[in-house]
């Protein structure tokens, strides 16, 4: 899996080889990716801010000289530059390259075909305003595609939060290693399509010895393959008994779809025998769809008691009942997956941290932002602000392995590890997702994969999932919760055969 680095990480790594002329070969990097997206002789924009971000866009400028017309918009005192970026402006200038100080008016002359953004990379220390505010917004009205040099600028390369206003990227040259903020919340919006250029680095070792803010471990990673799937294999000579039993209570009156779905999703993915408790009391004896699912009134706990994973909380509501379910539920010894209601109802109950915490077998929580917000008593923007220490937080307070959903769901574990998931799309922003989500990972877990595996291979698999349906026409407008679960039976199964016949 690729590495995710914070900031302080990708500082530590520069700091270990300051030795190394990393500008210079960033600057490379950027020439020579240009040459592949912009034709030689066309016109480019090329922005360089006051810090080594800056320096980089003029190391470039530098090399592109010959084979391009290039306008230099400096915002900043050049006289102020850090030593590497005042040196590569002199070279610049020394080319006979000019430097602006606004966006030159280009009347008749031919527009230009790429913009270089350099204003702010992994420095960038607050929100955007004033002139820099303005330029950006500038740059993003030309309507020109954009190639964002590390991190499209006002984007925090840590948490994928826009500080005021950001540049609106068709490409993203990143430098040393991939940043988490490229990843998730608005990251993907801003940065197009990304590239990585190591600049002959070797890989994050270094940082890894570096903690990060409190609580993270050390450097993520970005979900972007299942992982280890050997324990899903079958023997040939199995049955029903050997493929775990999955229970989900949920389905409170008017929301009886939300655990159908994460039940059926649960037996699409392959869990050997799938029970439904429902609270409501008009539910249906059957399902008339999947005949398999065993439906069931919640109480008595019979068939939740022997599950071998259980899922709490589709359409589960918040009434009293649904209160003593989440309390006899924590006390169970099987693995817990915990969503929607469970969580609100955890949120507005203290005790449940505490038994939370106090469970032998696994936990896990799939929040979405606002249901994050509820447990962690903040807003939502808050939580959006830094998904990844907000994922860490929910892990350590629970003891619970979490999915904060959402674009780039962040999954983090109590002792700090996170990743940061590639796959999905936005045809998921659709109700039902989420109960989907749950099923597949409570049928993965009981099949045989490690919690944290579950969770993983799920999350990936749920995404990578809706992003084959889209990509045969169905989605993102009108992608269904049901859909997407019988293409995460079908990828699943590649997946596993593709395993085998390696
Ligand atoms: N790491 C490496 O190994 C390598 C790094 N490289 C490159 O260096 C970049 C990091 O450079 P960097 O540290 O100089 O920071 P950078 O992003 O240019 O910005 C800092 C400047 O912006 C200013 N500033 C900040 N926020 C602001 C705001 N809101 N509004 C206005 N001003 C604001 C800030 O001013 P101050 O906060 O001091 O007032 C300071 O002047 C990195 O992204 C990569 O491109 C490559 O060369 C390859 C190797
Ligand atoms: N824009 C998006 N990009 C990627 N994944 C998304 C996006 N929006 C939603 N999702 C995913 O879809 C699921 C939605 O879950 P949730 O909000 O709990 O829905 P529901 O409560 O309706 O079931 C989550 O797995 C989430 O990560
Ligand atoms: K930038």
């Amino acid at each position: 899996m690729t590495p995710l680095l914070l900031r302080s990480q990708i500082h530590a790594l520069e700091l270990a080889h300051a030795a190394l002329p990393l500008m210079q070969r960033a600057g490379a990097a950027i020439a020579a990716y240009v040459r592949q997206i912009a034709l030689p002789g066309s016109r480019l924009l090329v922005l360089a801010g006051p810090g080594n971000n800056g320096g980089d866009a003029l190391v470039a400028a530098s090399l592109l000289h010959h084979d391009y017309v290039l306008n230099v918009v400096m915002f900043g005192d050049p006289q102020r530059l850090p030593d590497q970026a005042a040196q590569a402006c002199r070279d610049w200038q020394a080319s006979g390259g000019e430097l602006h100080t606004a966006l030159p008016v280009l009347g008749d002359t031919p527009g230009y075909a790429l913009v270089l953004d350099g204003l702010f990379g992994i420095g960038l220390a607050r929100p955007l305003q004033g002139g820099a505010a303005a330029l950006v917004q500038q740059v993003n009205a030309l309507g020109v595609p954009v190639l964002a040099l590390d991190v499209p600028s006002g984007l925090c390369a840590d948490t994928g939060a826009v500080l005021g206003v950001a540049i609106q990227a068709r490409y993203t040259l990143t430098f040393l290693a991939h940043k988490p903020g490229l990843y998730t919340h608005d990251g993907p919006d801003h940065a197009g399509r990304v590239q990585l250029a190591r600049l002959d680095v070797p890989g994050p070792d270094v940082a890894d010895l570096v903690a990060g803010d409190a609580g993270v471990a050390g450097y993520g990673h970005l979900l972007d393959a299942p992982g280890e799937l050997h324990a899903l294999k079958r023997r040939l000579n199995s049955n029903k008994g050997n493929h775990g039993r999955v229970a989900v209570i949920g389905g409170a009156g008017g929301m009886m779809g939300a655990a159908l779905l994460a039940a059926r999703a649960a037996l699409l993915c392959g869990a050997g025998r799938v029970y439904a408790g429902l609270l409501d009391a008009q539910a249906y004896g059957l399902d008339y769809l999947y005949p398999e699912l065993m439906l069931r009134d919640p109480l008595p706990l019979t068939e939740v008691d022997a599950a071998d994973c259980v899922v709490l909380g589709p359409g589960l509501g918040q009434g009293d009942l649904a209160l003593y379910l989440l309390e006899a539920a924590l006390r169970l010894p099987a693995p817990l997956v915990l969503d929607a209601d469970a969580l609100n109802l955890m949120a507005c109950t203290p005790t449940c941290a505490e038994q939370s915490c106090a469970r032998s077998a696994a936990t896990i929580i799939t929040p979405h932002p606002g249901e994050a917000a509820r447990l962690l008593a903040c807003s939502v923007a808050e939580v959006q602000q830094d998904r990844i220490g907000s994922a860490i937080r929910l892990a350590q307070q629970y003891a619970a392995i979490t999915v904060l959903k959402g674009c780039g769901s962040v999954i983090a574990t109590p002792a700090g590890h996170w990743w940061i998931n590639r796959s999905g799309n936005p045809g998921l922003a659709s109700a039902g997702m989420g109960d989907v989500l749950a099923g597949i990972i409570a049928a993965l877990l009981v099949q045989g994969l490690q919690p944290q595996q579950s969770v993983l291979t799920a999350v990936h698999l749920h995404g990578a999932a809706a992003d084959g349906l889209v990509a045969s026409g169905i989605g993102p407008l009108g992608l269904t919760a049901s859909e997407v679960g019988l293409q995460a039976r079908r990828i699943l199964n590649l997946w596993l055969a593709r395993a085998d016949a390696s």
